[in-house]
């Protein structure tokens, strides 16, 4: 048995179907991130596991131990929310040990334990402060701090740094992933941001109207996707997805490979750009998009809109002539009801 178990979960709010049937197992030690669109479910598969909603029907077992209908406090694991939830009027110090003197535990353990997190968080020069002192970074440290000091047996991550801005989510991010390093603590994590997704996980779940679509690697999602809704949720800007016939040079390309009312899909950066005629498809330039690093390129190829990834700039313009190329190694193959088939 994994060290977490999900076993047939299902949740209903009233005649509401959110969670229709999920099994996963997870590892001690795993890092996994539940990413999925708006509503499918994330938050609410992670509050079941910590037992802030009832499950509906199911098992949920945690280290050998069915704790489907244990309550949260006693389910040993530790919640961090994207608000923080810290006490405003307390320090850093009470609010990381609020719950160690709850629990009884004294006071010299309680000492050594929040400044151990406090260490590892880089939050010693703040245990006096209040919460409103701090950055917004700093308080979400101070409540993975509060989480830490409990060494729960599984960390629970609701979208911690949507209230951050772009440069502290990356770096709060970073600190994450290298706490989970030095810690190795079992995590779950929910989040919309795929650079989040893809950097912190062991193994991402994606999740659609309260299913499981695949679970995997960041990379064999990303590689070998099951089918169009994974291929095109995973990867920014999405994959590409054009009907077979659609596009005469494409389909053939993939002649014989391809079932002639499939999907094909291809990734930007599987499609070259050339200026003027070449060998390839026909399009025409409708947006340049220059990032710095790299270029996205939209084209219009036979009324099909594709984008293009290259890292090299490009003289390019909207309106321009060009061709586009397909990367035969790296495309994928989609039947008609968005199953991938072996490219
Ligand atoms: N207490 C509730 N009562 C009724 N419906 C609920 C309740 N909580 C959540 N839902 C519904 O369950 C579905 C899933 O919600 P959930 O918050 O889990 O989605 P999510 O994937 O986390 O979405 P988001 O990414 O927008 O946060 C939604 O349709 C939501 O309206």
């Amino acid at each position: 048995m994994a060290y977490l178990q999900l076993d047939n979960i299902k949740k209903s709010f009233g005649d509401t179907h959110v969670i229709k049937g999920v099994d996963l197992q997870i590892d001690k030690g795993e890092f996994v991130v539940f990413v999925g669109p708006s509503g499918c479910g994330k938050s609410t598969l992670l509050r079941l596991i910590a037992g802030l909603e009832p499950i509906t029907s199911g098992t949920l077992s945690l280290d050998g131990r069915d704790i489907t209908r244990t309550p949260s406090g006693k389910r040993d694991l530790a919640m961090v929310f994207q608000s923080y939830a810290l006490y405003p009027h307390m320090s850093v110090f009470d609010n990381m040990s609020f719950a160690l003197k709850l629990a009884k535990v004294s006071k010299d353990v309680i000492k050594t334990k929040v400044d151990h997190a406090a260490k590892t968080l880089n939050l010693t020069q703040y245990l006096h402060r209040t919460p409103k002192e701090l950055s917004g970074g700093q308080r979400q440290r101070v409540a993975i701090g509060r989480a830490i000091v409990r060494a729960p047996k599984v960390f629970l991550f609701d979208e911690p740094l949507s209230n951050l801005d772009a440069a502290l989510r990356g770096n709060t991010r970073v600190e994450i992933s290298k706490l989970h390093r030095a810690l190795g603590a079992t995590s779950i994590y929910v989040t919309h941001d795929q650079v989040e997704a893809m950097t912190l996980a062991d193994r991402v779940v994606v999740l659609r109207d309260g299913l499981i679509e695949q679970v995997g690697t960041p990379m064999e999602l990303y590689d070998r996707p099951a089918n169009q809704f994974v291929a095109q949720f995973i990867g920014m800007p999405s994959m590409n997805m054009v009907q077979a016939r659609a596009i005469p040079s494409f389909a053939a390309q993939v002649n014989g490979r391809l079932p002639t009312d499939g999907f094909l899909g291809v990734r930007p950066e599987g499609l070259r750009v050339h200026p003027g005629a070449a060998p390839g498809a026909p399009a025409r330039v409708e947006l340049v998009e220059a990032l710095g690093a790299d270029t996205l390129i939209h084209v219009d190829v036979a009324g099909v809109p594709l984008i293009a990834r290259q890292n090299e700039r490009t003289p390019l313009h909207p309106g321009d002539a060009v061709t586009v190329e397909l990367d035969p190694s790296v495309l994928h193959f989609f039947n008609r009801e968005g199953r991938a088939v072996a490219a």
